[in-house]
């Protein structure tokens, strides 16, 4: 581990030694104290890091794309706990499942505020409970979010729309098998926009679907680490109407539209469609039926998040998989003997298959390991001075945990490009006690994402059904694709060739038979 002089010698905070006196479990804290004072030990310097320059600190060292090469990097340099300074704001960033465990899991209370996010601000998500502070506020939207998407009872309910969206991109890929980003997308917002508001999508052009990306771009691009402190498009707003000023200006109304669109426009239609006694069964309805308990607003609000939440990511884990079994076609096989051993041919596997699906469930894993679709997940914020290791963490820190430098450690995962579902397979039989990506894949302690359970639901049938019925291969007109990634806060596979074809015989009738119910 290399230490990096810091520039000015830091003065020691009140806080620092009242932690240090917290430390102290024995009962003579005072003599020890005096002692650790008089040889400085508490002159408790800030972790390693990149060396920082005067006034603009390490802005010149932030990573604007491909941030996971430059955070691999500075954990080889600097460790586990990486330290920087932009302007005066602190980030810290957390490389290893043992210091996000101790940190952002164990020492939730004091760091699951979230800070503020410049364009993030600007676009007017002051709604959003994904970017609220840590409080009540936040703990009530998030209770009302996970009642839905986190309970057994209700992720039970929501298989029927799984399926459905299953079959739908099945049909689809037949129909048209060279548009697999675009069938990707369609089942991502079917499910979500079924289970969300009782609304169903048949396609790419659909313009619930079209907003919903349209936020997310933004999204994706304010939370990429280069943009956490700067805000190219708030300097820009000063910049006069002849020289741009006012073409930046109604860019971000167009944002700030496309965001109350999300908000609004799939709400109301549930509201219509209530007033009309025709309302499908969904997490909106659901709660406004019951809206003397839980208020409106809070409805509209919890809805869009998971409409907002889901479908890129849930897209991009999709892309990720396609990817994957292009590169590695013995997955393909392996999945496809289990799937005919336990399932046969003359059916789907479904939800009931699970457990005995044991390496379609590590392929699922495998995928959130090998691509995480957020690598560098959402930062959180410190709220009081820590210590840590030594080290001290101040208040107000930026803390990232560092989804994809943890799901690559070799240690817990050996030789972690190759994408391998038998990493977690023991004797036979899924094993991943030690190893569960979706641990870290989804972020950390009391922000953790409440969508994983839903996720891994989608993913698993979507995949299980996928491989019953089509295998997918390189283009015959080129080399192997490379397995390359685009930056941003969510991250998905550069455009690659493949083509996709019906497996069996067995498979095509399958087929048959769901665009026979689809037509
Ligand atoms: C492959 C799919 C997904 C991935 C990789 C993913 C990843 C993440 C990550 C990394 C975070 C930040 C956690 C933290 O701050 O430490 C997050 C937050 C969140 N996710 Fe997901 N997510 C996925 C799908 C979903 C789905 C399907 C939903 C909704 C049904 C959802 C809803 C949310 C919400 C509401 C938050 C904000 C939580 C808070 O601030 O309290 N996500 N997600």
């Amino acid at each position: 581990m290399v230490e990096v002089d810091r520039p000015h010698p830091r003065k020691i905070r009140p806080a620092e030694l009242i932690l240090v006196v917290k430390q102290c479990t024995c009962g003579s804290v005072l003599p020890l104290l005096f002692t650790m004072l008089s040889v400085g030990v508490v002159r408790h310097p800030l972790p390693p890091g990149p060396k920082p320059l005067p006034l603009i600190g390490n802005l010149l060292d932030m990573p604007r794309s491909k941030s996971q090469q430059t955070f691999s990097k500075w954990t080889d340099l600097y460790g586990d706990v990486v330290y920087l300074n932009v302007f005066g704001r602190h980030i810290i960033l957390l490389n290893s499942v043992k210091s996000t465990n101790d940190l952002l899991e164990k020492r939730g209370q004091n760091y699951s505020d979230r800070p503020q996010f410049p364009l993030i601000n600007l676009v007017g998500h002051g709604w959003n409970f994904g970017f609220k502070p840590y409080g009540k506020e936040w703990q009530s939207l998030r209770r009302t979010f996970t009642s839905q998407y986190n309970s057994n009872v209700t992720l039970r309910s929501f298989y029927e729309a799984h399926r459905d969206s299953a079959s739908t991109f099945l049909v689809n890929i037949f129909r048209e098998p060279e548009g697999i980003s675009n069938h990707l997308r369609i089942r991502s917002a079917q499910i979500i926009l079924e289970v969300t508001y009782g609304i169903s999508v048949k396609s790419s052009d659909d313009p619930v679907l079209r907003n919903a990306e349209a936020v997310m771009d933004v999204v994706s691009t304010a939370l990429s680490p280069g943009m956490w402190i700067i805000n190219p498009i708030s300097i820009l707003r000063f910049i006069p109407q002849w020289l741009g000023g006012g073409l930046v200006a109604a860019q971000v109304r167009r944002w700030q539209a496309d965001l109350e669109d999300l908000r609004h426009v799939p709400f109301n239609v549930v509201k219509n469609s209530m007033a009309h006694g025709i309302a499908k069964p969904c997490f909106t309805a659901n709660l406004l039926q019951e809206s003397a308990v839980v208020d409106e607003t809070l409805i509209r609000d919890t809805a869009a998040i998971a409409l907002g939440a889901a479908y890129e990511t849930s897209f991009v884990a999709g892309e990720v998989f396609i990817l994957a079994m292009v590169l590695n076609e013995w997955v393909q096989h392996s999945a496809q003997t289990e799937i005919d051993s336990v399932v046969g041919s003359d059916r789907l596997p479904d939800f009931i298959d699970r457990e005995r699906l044991p390496f379609i469930t590590a392929i699922v894993k495998e995928v959130l390991r090998w691509h995480p679709p957020a690598p560098t997940g959402i930062p959180h914020r410190l709220t009081q001075d820590d210590i840590y290791e030594g080290m001290f963490l101040p208040a107000g820190s930026m803390v990232m945990g560092n989804i994809w430098q943890i799901l690559h450690d070799p240690l817990m995962y050996p030789d972690p490009s190759k994408f391998d579902p038998n990493r977690y397979i023991v004797d036979g039989k899924l094993d991943c006690s030690n190893n569960d990506p979706s641990r870290y894949a989804f972020g950390f302690g009391r922000r953790a994402c409440p969508g994983r359970l839903f996720t891994e639901d989608s993913l698993w049938l979507m995949i299980a059904q996928f491989l019953a019925v089509y295998s997918v291969l390189p283009s015959a007109d080129g080399p192997l694709p490379e397995a390359a990634f685009t930056s941003g806060a969510i991250s998905r596979p550069v455009p690659f060739k493949h083509v996709i074809l019906p497996r069996s015989t067995a498979a095509r009738k399958l087929l048959a038979e769901l665009i026979q119910a689809d037509d």
